[in-house]
């Protein structure tokens, strides 16, 4: 194992977020005392899989591996239910746990199957993609998709611990890894703007998986995510921040049938987010082109179909964070300042949607 960073999250069941590489052999001492574990994956990472479960035979823990369908086709309440009828018939007890290999929406449906098992069980994200690490391992936040629109069926429910493995980098398609670079720049907007400078002075090597820089843009996103949901788990207030640029680009994820990257589709949304707050008068004019200039230099779209607003908008309703009938977006009053913009008009949102639209 190489040099290893524990990143601490907080809250009433506090846990450590581990980085580095090759730490597969940091997950049978998080699941001590089960004599069960599922290791839920899909089948671009069934070799990890199946080594992870061999770890765990070693330690005394039964594996039971469980192939599900890849990327956000995973993330479906029937696949949970198929998840859920392999614990039941394994006989799955409340010391047994779940780990979930591959990326995001692997990690979000094991998550899930765990928050659901006997009302929680323990669970372990080992994180294979870079949106992953930084964002989807970490936080507590599970759930699947339904037609009316993205995670709109989840819980809340910590980890006992969430392992990072850098070296699971070198395979991720270099889509993938561009993806996940969205959420970091998200941060880098909200809380860590070093983030936006490290990608600024050298994109290439923002998108080396094997280079210094991805290591450490990594480990600064994990810590701005880190130090949000240690103090706000189930988002009552300031979690709200980690939401930027999502009520616009979940609204493309449903209208695009989930075909779409999730980083992809998050990108347009920061694009128009920054967009709305400067016309909302909220945020200057470089900071808002900034967003475009950045995401652009890494390959990442920022513009969507001009024709699909009306979809888009209907989508956007049943944002998590709207009430009642009012949408709310998390918009930035400056570089790293954010702060939430209540309500605005259709026309404006309409408006705003120029920035985007192709
Ligand atoms: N829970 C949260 O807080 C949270 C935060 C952000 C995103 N998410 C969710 O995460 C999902 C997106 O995650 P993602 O970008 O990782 O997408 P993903 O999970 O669909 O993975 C992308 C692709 O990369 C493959 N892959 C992953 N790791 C690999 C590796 N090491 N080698 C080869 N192939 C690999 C996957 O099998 C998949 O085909 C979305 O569903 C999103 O909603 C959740
Ligand atoms: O962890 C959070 O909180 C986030 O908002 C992080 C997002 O990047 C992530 O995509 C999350 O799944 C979105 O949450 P949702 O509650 O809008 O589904
Ligand atoms: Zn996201």
């Amino acid at each position: 194992m190489d040099e290893l960073t524990r990143i601490p999250v907080g809250g009433d069941r506090p846990y450590d977020v581990l980085v580095g590489r090759d730490l597969l052999a940091a997950l049978p001492p998080l699941l001590a005392g089960a004599e069960r574990a599922a290791v839920l994956h899909a089948p671009p990472l069934k070799a990890h899989a199946d080594e992870l479960a061999e770890r765990l035979r070693a330690a005394g823990i039964t594996p039971l591996t469980v192939p599900v369908p890849d990327a956000e086709a995973g993330k479906d309440i029937e696949v949970a239910a198929d998840c859920w009828a392999r614990l039941g018939a394994a006989g799955f007890t409340r010391t047994d746990a779940v780990v979930g290999v591959g990326g995001g929406a692997v990690t979000d449906l094991a998550g899930f199957v765990a928050a659901c098992w006997l009302r929680g069980v323990r669970w372990v994200p080992v994180s294979t993609s870079l949106l992953g690490m930084v964002d989807a391992a970490v936080g507590g936040k599970t759930g699947v998709n339904t037609a009316a629109g993205k995670n709109l069926v989840g819980a809340f429910h910590p980890p006992a611990g969430v392992l990072c493995d850098l070296a699971m980098l070198d395979s991720l398609p270099a889509v993938d890894l561009t993806a996940g670079l969205a959420e970091v720049v998200k941060c880098g907007f909200i809380a860590d703007p070093a983030i936006l400078d490290l990608v600024e002075s050298d994109p290439a090597a923002a998108v080396d998986p094997t280079g210094a820089v991805v290591r450490e843009l990594v480990e600064r996103a994990i810590r701005v995510k880190a130090e949000v949901v240690s103090g706000d788990l189930r988002e009552a207030g300031r979690r709200e921040i980690l939401n930027y640029g999502h009520t616009l680009g979940h609204a493309i994820e449903k209208v695009e049938g989930y075909r779409w990257r999730h980083g992809h589709a998050i990108s347009v949304g920061l694009v128009y987010a920054a967009g709305l707050a400067r016309r909302a008068g909220r945020l200057d004019e470089p900071t808002a082109a900034r967003h475009r200039t950045v995401l652009t230099t890494l390959g990442l779209p920022t513009s969507y179909r001009a024709d699909a607003w009306p979809e888009l908008l209907a989508a956007m309703r049943v944002d998590k964070k709207a009430r009642g009938n009012r949408l709310r977006f998390v918009v930035l009053d400056g570089l790293a300042e954010t702060g939430i913009l209540d309500g605005p008009d259709d026309e404006v949102l309409f408006d705003a949607y120029a920035e985007v639209a192709a």
